[in-house]
């Protein structure tokens, strides 16, 4: 928005300068050319007062005048700050005639005939006369000055003493015309420089290549500052010729500090730091001059011959520099360059010219700071595209690195909780994928209507093989009872280790046809002793206790109790067996044994724990954990009795 507002801005004052150019350069019809009066006369030194309190030179008529072509700096000035130019005026042709006069050095009083008409500063000032300011003078003249004598009292401790520019007789009108036909390009030209200032130093403040766009904005600014200073329209915006002085001098000033630091920034080594030598020196000279202006210690107008000298010194210094170092510059500096070597001879032309080593014209300053201001806004536009280009190209990795990070980090996430899921020993699913599965499976065996069966599996004498052959001796019992489980498992069937020497099978199998395929598990178990290593670790074998919905059960989730309960009978009923619980409705349970003999065909015993059928599942879950820990211990001790026997299956 705020792009926006500064544009339209610029907009209207182009067309408020458009309007104003198109006034002033129309041909009025009927009006009388301007005259540059002649016949000017110098008389060094100041006039006595008469009886009457008037200058006594206004009346006299020829000793000590000297004929001269232009009223300013009249020869064998001999350190003389007063001087008096005197013209006997023509016959007057104007409506409302003025005398313009470009500028003056320094004060000056206006005389015609022995009437004081006009007055630029104050020549009665206790303690030295104060610089008031260069402003062009429009002269009001009567109607009838013809043949009156135009006296001028002019003091100066500058270099030039007198009249400088333009010294015309015209209409008003034609005066004002010609003020805005000489302003209106410098005019353009300066918003347009202090507008790129603006937005070089919004560039600069937003961060991006902060250093070039503040040098920018300072260069941009300081010569938009200049040219409006400089502009004779000046006074038709405020009529404070010291101020515009000022303003002027202080952007002037500060033009090689601006240009110093562009170009400090892309030279390398000794150039760099002799442009940076340059530029600090007339930054110092612009501190130290404005403090003592400020303080009244010096007149503004001294201060500018001794900046200029300096400027003859440091802007060529400065563009040598600039040209030693042209190799290492890539084309857009080069650009700059060159527009500094268009502008740096505008400005010693424009310096020359007002110092009178060059007769008065116009120097076209404002094509050389547009020019230079131009082509810093380019450059810095094309490197400000460049930087977001490359901003954006960061990004862009920068969210390719992000995705990247997180598909690993989902990946690491998947794995931890897969791990999380799983037996660190055998792999298999541990108690906590257990306990998820078999609610799922219980809940979509009632919506769907199928069979759920569990197997609880747990090792025969565990112990005994730990005690005898070692921990990791086993360790491997348990996972090569794992991998068998694994090896039969069936698609849609779940293998966990529920902890210990304990395995749970979830099966949508018959108890039956789970049960047969468990007795062949044991079958071969039974075959095959295990051996690891040269140890042989002898006959391993599981119990087995099957439960199964809804043969068993009203609820899928009574299926741990009684699978449970299924295992404690058939520990108890002798181990190595494969028990299903009784599906009559007085709840026993069946045996089924992988050595198959006869004597245990059938074998069943009661079960005292069948649950009433709303007991809700977790109720189950819990009970029939505490029931299996005080079986446990009772295997114990039947295992302890046995161990008093002396059995052992390995
Ligand atoms: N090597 C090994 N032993 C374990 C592991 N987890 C539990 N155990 C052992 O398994 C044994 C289980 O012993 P018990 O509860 O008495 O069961 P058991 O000896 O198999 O007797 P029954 O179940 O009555 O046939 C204990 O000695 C535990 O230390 C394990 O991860 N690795």
């Amino acid at each position: 928005m705020r792009v926006i507002g500064a544009v339209t801005g610029l907009c209207v004052l182009l067309i408020g300068i458009f309007v104003a150019w198109s006034w002033a350069t129309r041909e009025p019809e009927g009006e009388i050319p301007s005259v540059e009066p002649s016949g000017w006369e110098y008389r060094w030194g100041d006039s006595p007062q008469d009886s009457a309190g008037l200058p006594a030179w206004l009346n006299d008529a020829a000793l000590g005048w000297q004929p001269i072509a232009f009223p300013a700096n009249p020869p064998e000035r001999d350190g003389r700050d007063k001087v008096w130019f005197r013209l006997h005026l023509p016959d007057n042709q104007w409506h409302d005639p003025v005398l313009f006069i470009s500028s003056i050095d320094l004060i000056a009083q206006v005389y015609l005939g022995d009437r004081l008409i006009y007055q630029h500063g104050d020549f009665d000032e206790g303690d030295g006369i104060a610089f008031a300011g260069w402003p062009w003078h429009m002269i009001a003249l009567p109607r009838d000055f013809g043949g009156q004598t135009l006296c001028l009292r002019v003091f100066s401790d500058y270099t030039s003493i007198g009249l400088w520019g333009q010294v015309r007789l015209m209409e008003r009108g034609e005066a004002y015309r010609q003020i805005i036909r000489r302003s209106a390009w410098d005019v353009a030209v300066s918003a347009l420089a202090l507008a790129l200032a603006v937005f070089a130093a919004i560039f600069a403040a937003s961060g991006v290549e902060r250093r070039s766009f503040g040098a920018i904005a300072l260069f941009a600014g300081a010569s938009g500052l200049m040219l409006l200073a400089e502009a004779p329209a000046r006074q038709l915006i405020a009529g404070n010729p010291l101020g515009w002085d000022l303003v002027r001098a202080f952007s002037y000033y500060m033009l090689p500090v601006a240009t110093g630091l562009i170009l400090a920034h892309w030279l390398q080594g000794r150039a760099r730091r002799w442009m940076q030598r340059l530029w600090a020196l007339h930054l110092a000279y612009v501190v130290l001059v404005m403090g003592l202006v400020q303080g009244n210690v010096i007149n503004l107008s001294l201060t500018f011959p001794i900046f200029d000298g300096l400027l003859v010194a440091t802007l060529p210094a400065m563009l040598a520099l600039a040209l030693w170092q042209w190799r290492t510059l890539d084309g857009t500096q080069r650009t700059v360059v060159m527009c500094f070597a268009l502008f740096a001879p505008l400005l010693l032309a424009d310096m020359l010219v007002a110092h009178g080593f060059i007769p008065w014209q116009p120097i076209p300053l404002s094509f050389g700071s547009l020019a230079f201001s131009l082509s810093c806004v380019a450059i810095s536009l094309h490197r400000y595209h460049r930087v977001h280009r490359e901003l954006a190209r960061s990004h862009e990795t920068l969210e390719q690195q992000v995705a990247t990070r997180t598909e690993e980090l989902a990946q690491l996430v998947e794995e931890l909780e897969g791990l999380s899921y799983r037996d660190a020993l055998t792999g298999l699913y541990n108690r906590r994928h257990f306990d998820a599965a078999y609610a799922q499976a219980g809940r979509r065996a009632v919506s769907r209507g199928e069979c759920l069966t569990l197997a609880i599996l747990d090792l025969d004498h565990f112990k005994r093989i730990n005690d005898r052959f070692g921990h990791d001796a086993g360790d491997s019992v348990l996972v090569t009872l794992a991998g068998l489980l694994k090896a039969h498992q069936e698609v849609g069937e779940s293998v966990c280790r529920l902890g210990g020497e304990e395995f749970a099978l979830l099966s949508h199998a018959s108890p039956t046809v789970l049960a047969a395929r468990l007795e062949r598990l044991l079958g071969r178990l039974l075959a095959t002793p295990l051996k690891r290593g040269e140890w042989c670790l002898g006959h391993v074998t599981f119990s087995a206790g099957i439960a199964s919905y809804p043969l068993h059960s009203a609820s899928p989730d009574s299926l741990l109790r009684l699978a449970d309960e299924a295992l404690y009978c058939a520990k108890r009923g002798g181990r190595s067996t494969v028990a299903i619980h009784s599906d009559s409705a007085a709840p026993r349970l069946q045996k089924a044994d992988a050595r198959s003999s006869a004597g245990r065909e059938g074998w069943d015993v009661s079960s005292d724990a069948q649950p009433s059928q709303e007991e809700t599942g977790q109720d189950d879950r819990r009970a029939g954990r505490g029931r299996r820990r005080r079986r446990k211990g009772s295997r114990r001790l039947a295992r302890d009795r046995e161990r008093a026997r002396g059995e052992m299956v390995l």
